[in-house]
């Protein structure tokens, strides 16, 4: 058994980014960039006003009010093409580019509009005038290559004048679930059939991650159709398979895909859930062999497979983020493998919250897992533990 750390080090190093494709910038978000993205024009390419109301050199203004002379109109969009001399005003709106020789807006609900006049009664000079190039200027990277695109970075990439941006493609990942004993959800159950959730998690899981889940269905515990289904996973970047990792003789994932060129890395790891973990290549593509226990197979996947995909995708690849929280209860001391418990966490008068282990552990229990807000994290080893010490724990957000 190797420890967790290990084990995401060797499968990460099996990892890396996929190529880049152009997408058009509204179809881009959620999308990690492949290249930076630099600000193709200046915002604003000139100085505009701010408000709606009038163009007037500031100078002016020494001593109000004052009426000042008409000279025209310049909506946004027509630029007023001469300039504003002493004592002279231009009308203008939101938007619009501020003309030669005026420094400043006055809003109209602080002037009279005389006509062929305006008379100011309030303003400052300087005011309501954004300068050219406030928002960013040509040339300058406004999003760097490795980001998630939020809907912000939408709106920003395509303010700079990109009509598609490179993205990493998405990572296909097939998933083969297995066992004599599954069958999908609505299907007839035979005696001694269980329904199959691990292969719709993994889906679920896998498009949440940014990739495409490539559903290979379930294999029966016999050789030769699970050899032959999992050939489908040819041209994906990472084969995921459940079930049949155990030492059980049905347990057929080593020995058949062993038989056709299974290279294993490593098998089994010092965690709970998810000791039978097995990791290879089968030819040119990756394969993480997740254990059939549901919870065991989630957790792992939370804990491998997304390190696996945030690296295809040029992110980076840590493990889930982990926090800390108090125990609400005390825990027992720990063996030797790396225990990810079950847990709800509550607020508490201090700053970390309180978490808190549901009594029954096994792996085969997702009504527990659903109910769960974190796992907390115990080290190998760990002595006993007394409600109020701090732990480490894994939030389940977005799991
Ligand atoms: N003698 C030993 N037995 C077991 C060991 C061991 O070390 N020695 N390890 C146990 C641990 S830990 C785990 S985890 C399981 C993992 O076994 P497998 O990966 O071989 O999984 P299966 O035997 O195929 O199934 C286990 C369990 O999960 C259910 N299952 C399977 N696939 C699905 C699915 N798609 N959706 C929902 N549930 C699924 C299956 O019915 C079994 O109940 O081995 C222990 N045994
Ligand atoms: O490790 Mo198994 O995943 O304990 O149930």
């Amino acid at each position: 058994m190797i420890p967790v750390d290990e084990a995401l080090a060797r499968i990460l190093s099996h990892f890396q980014p996929v190529a880049g494709e152009l997408v058009g910038v509204g179809e881009a978000e959620d999308r990690v960039l492949a290249a930076d993205v630099a600000a193709r024009v200046t915002q604003p390419p000139t100085a505009v006003s701010a408000m709606d109301g009038w163009a007037v050199r500031g100078s002016d203004l020494t001593t109000l009010p004052i009426t000042l002379a008409r000279i025209g109109e310049a909506p946004a969009g027509r630029p007023y093409t001469g300039t504003v001399a002493p004592g002279q005003a231009l009308r203008l709106f939101t938007g619009s580019v501020i003309p030669d020789g005026a420094d400043t807006v006055v809003l109209q609900e602080d002037c009279d509009d005389l006509g062929d006049g305006v008379r100011v009664r309030e303003g400052t000079p300087g005011r309501w005038v954004r300068a050219a190039g406030l928002d960013f200027t040509a040339g300058t990277v406004g999003l760097t290559a490795g980001r998630r695109l939020t809907v912000r970075d939408v709106a920003l990439a395509a303010a700079m004048n990109h009509p598609f941006l490179t993205v990493r493609r998405r990572p296909r990942v097939a998933i083969l679930a297995t066992g004599d004993e599954v069958v999908m959800p609505g299907e007839p159950l035979g005696p001694g059939q269980i329904v199959s959730s691990n292969g719709l998690a993994l889906a679920a899981l896998v498009r949440r991650q940014g990739g495409i889940p490539v559903n290979l269905g379930i294999a029966p515990d016999d050789a030769d159709t699970l050899g032959i289904l999992a050939r489908g996973a040819a041209g994906c970047d990472l084969l995921v398979t459940t079930g049949g990792a155990s030492v059980g003789e049905h347990d057929l994932i080593r020995t058949v895909l062993g038989a056709q060129g299974l290279e294993l890395d490593f098998w089994k790891i010092a965690m709970r859930p998810g000791k039978p973990l097995m990791f290879g290549r089968l030819g040119a593509t990756p394969l993480l062999g997740l254990p059939g226990n549901p919870v065991s197979s989630l957790v792992c996947a939370a804990l491998f497979l997304v390190p696996a995909l945030r690296r295809l995708q040029g992110l980076d690849p840590a493990e889930p983020p982990r926090a800390r929280a108090v125990l609400g209860a005390p825990l027992p001391a720990n063996d030797r493998r790396q225990d990810y418990l079950r847990a709800t966490l509550r607020p508490s008068d201090g700053s970390l919250p309180i978490a808190t282990t549901f009594g029954q552990q096994d792996s085969s229990m997702l009504s527990r897992l659903a109910a769960a807000d974190c796992l907390i994290v115990r080290p190998p080893h760990a002595t006993a533990a007394e409600a109020g010490e701090p732990v480490d724990i894994v939030p389940l957000d977005g799991i």
